[in-house]
């Protein structure tokens, strides 16, 4: 028997990082019995292992818990957790459209921030219910009746029913349950319309293969089922039912409105897309549900094995990872400087940053990670568009007429205090002034148009740095502008050496030129010979230093004696080393290589 929608809630938590998302999610899951309080682990819904230990959410994870009302009735309510970073936000959005209500947790001590703003938009957008939730109010700089203000002046929602609730303390959960089954609406849908299911999240399991979890909008899916993905035309049966108490339960159907999850042998996460519309063989729906986009990867960098050797580890453990994670793309490529590895695209810095950590820890692979970069859009003379996924996918300097970067629209919310900095900060990313307003008389609203590759370099750091962690940002996403871009080849002994290339602006070329030189030549051995290291664009070179050549005293064994001896002696050395610099190629130790390029070594001085 599937559940009665007029007694199903479908909700969702959105909130700032750190704002108590998580707490109080564990604390509806303990108050509903749905976990006995012995096995609450804190946080049970961020249960990837890195999700714990940096404390943020990166998978959404949904829940059913059974809330008995003070109307006397049951409900079903299904919480679905929501990822807390902006890298995320296509999947904030597709867990928004399973539901019907939204809690809006914000920290009373802090107020609003720029991911409470965010997401609190995108529940709007979604003509979701948005209930605000003022939480720790157990500390003493709770300002609750402010934050309230703040809710009302610059969401511009009605906050006169916030609940007061500090999730540490247990106050106010019973409050937020009952509010979700009076204020959220029963889904709506009919029982009798061709099956239309949402797919808000799909993960793989060994035992299963991939789990698709969907919200069912119209009509029922069962065992047996001949379903349909609407994206990709693909067709399968559906195995098994179930839905989230909180693992995996089966169960025989699922009905209007409600969500749950449904495996039917798919092998691959490319096959159950985030945001495809599933439905009946049989019986098709004429039209998917709406929204429905692809993901693209817009920050890409080169992992690539420490040892030579362990390249089919790589392979082994990237394939298994994606499994998991559709939104990781990678490709084969190779490197003079570093061999077999693979290009890795990804959605933001913290995608790469936590792809990057799976693979050591999950798989045991360790790897050199090149410096990250976005895709440029080089507009060649004759006409031809390339897409250049790093800096060797670049024509030559002679073919191109115009290259373009990709931008993004930035919004940082700061206290007033560090206006100045804030804006300093974004001149020297290149960014482009919008506009600045206030939105209480302490805190101000800065907004940029800046391009992403500068944003990915340390951007968000140095703004945490220049305001004591008080700012916050959300930016998105707005499309390629052309710009002053060049490549930069550095050459070691003449000769340019692939990995270390890399694209600017003109105006830093020089500077970034003479940072890697600099680098280079503290890394890079004393050879018999002279090493010159060049930073160029095209055939011009624009820095040049040396790496001296080693001086054997071949005098050592010549004492006293004649002078001409010693001469020739000397003689024969200069030859010597004019030889070994003509064919010897420079030796470079494979370490140079890995601390030039790995990112964590990365103080290149910008
Ligand atoms: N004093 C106090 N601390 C709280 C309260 N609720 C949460 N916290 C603390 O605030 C911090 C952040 O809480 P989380 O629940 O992890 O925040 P979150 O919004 O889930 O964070 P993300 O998953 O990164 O989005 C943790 O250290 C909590 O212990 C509260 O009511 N009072």
């Amino acid at each position: 028997m599937t559940a009665d929608p007029r007694k199903v809630r479908n909700f969702s938590i959105i909130a700032h990082i750190d704002h108590g998302k998580s707490t109080i999610a564990d604390r509806l899951l303990e108050a509903t019995g749905t976990i006995a309080k012995r096995n609450m682990k804190e946080q049970i819904l961020d249960n990837m292992a890195i999700e714990r230990e940096r404390g943020i959410t990166i998978k959404s994870v949904p829940v059913r818990m059974d809330y008995h009302a003070a109307d006397g009735q049951t409900y079903v309510l299904n919480l679905i957790d929501t990822p807390g970073h902006v890298d995320f936000g296509y999947e904030v959005s597709r867990s928004l459209a399973a539901c019907e209500g939204a809690l809006l947790v914000v920290d009373s001590t802090q107020g609003v921030q720029a991911q409470t703003l965010a997401n609190a938009y995108k529940a709007v957008d979604h003509d979701l219910t948005v209930l605000p939730v003022l939480n720790k109010i157990d500390l003493p700089s709770a300002r609750p009746e402010e934050v309230r203000r703040e809710i009302e002046d610059v969401i511009g929602i009605d906050a006169s029913e916030a609940v007061c609730c500090s999730a540490k303390e247990g106050i106010g959960i019973h409050e937020i349950l009952e509010q979700v089954v009076a204020r959220v609406p029963a889904p709506r849908g009919s029982e009798d319309a061709p099956l239309q299911a949402l797919i808000f999240d799909a993960v793989y399991d060994n035992y299963r293969g991939i789990v698709c979890y969907v919200r069912i909008v119209n009509g029922a899916m069962q065992r047996g089922d001949a379903i349909k993905m609407m994206a990709t035309g693909a067709s399968y049966a559906v195995e098994e039912v179930g839905v989230f108490s909180p693992g995996w339960t089966p169960v025989e159907a699922l009905g209007v409105g409600e969500v749950g999850y449904f495996t039917a042998s798919i092998k691959t996460l490319d096959e159950a897309r985030v945001g495809d519309t599933v439905t009946n063989v049989a019986r098709p729906a004429e039209k998917a549900l709406p929204g429905y986009q692809a993901v693209k990867s817009v920050v890409y960098c080169g992992f690539y094995p420490v040892e030579r050797d362990d390249f089919p580890q790589l392979r082994d453990a990237l394939e298994k990872l994606k499994l998991n994670d559709a939104s990781l793309t990678y490709d084969p490529e190779t490197s003079t400087a570093l061999g077999f590895g693979f290009r890795c695209g990804f959605l933001g810095l913290l995608h790469m940053d936590i792809s990057r950590e799976r693979l050591e820890r999950e798989f045991d692979v360790h790897l050199v990670a090149t410096a990250p970069n976005v895709v440029y859009r080089v507009v060649k003379k004759d006409g031809e568009v390339v897409e250049a996924h790093r800096p060797g996918d670049f024509p030559p300097e002679g073919e191109i007429r115009e290259v373009q970067e990709p931008m993004i629209r930035l919004t940082v919310y700061t206290p007033k205090d560090y206006v100045g900095k804030v804006m300093q900060l974004c001149q020297d990313k290149r960014g482009v002034y919008l506009n600045l307003d206030y939105i209480t008389p302490e805190r101000a609203r800065l907004v940029y148009d800046l391009p992403l590759a500068e944003f990915i370099v340390e951007f968000y750091d140095k703004l945490q740095s220049l305001t004591r962690g008080y700012a916050s940002l959300d930016y998105e996403h707005i499309g390629f502008r052309a710009s002053n871009l060049v490549k930069v080849d550095m050459l070691i002994n003449q000769e340019p050496i692939d990995a270390f290339s890399f694209i600017c602006h003109v105006d830093d070329a020089y500077h970034r030129g003479h940072a890697s030189a600099m680098k280079l030549k503290t890394l890079i051995p004393n050879q018999l010979f002279e090493v010159p290291i060049q930073a160029s664009i095209g055939k011009k070179v624009i820095v040049r230093t040396n790496v001296r050549a080693l001086r054997k005293d071949v005098l050592a064994k010549c004492y006293g004696g004649d002078i001409s001896r010693k001469n020739k002696l000397l003689e024969k050395q200069k030859k010597g080393k004019e030889r070994l610099k003509q064919i010897g190629k420079v030796s470079i130790p494979p370490e140079a290589f890995l601390s030039f390029l790995d990112v964590n070594d990365e103080e290149d001085g910008r």
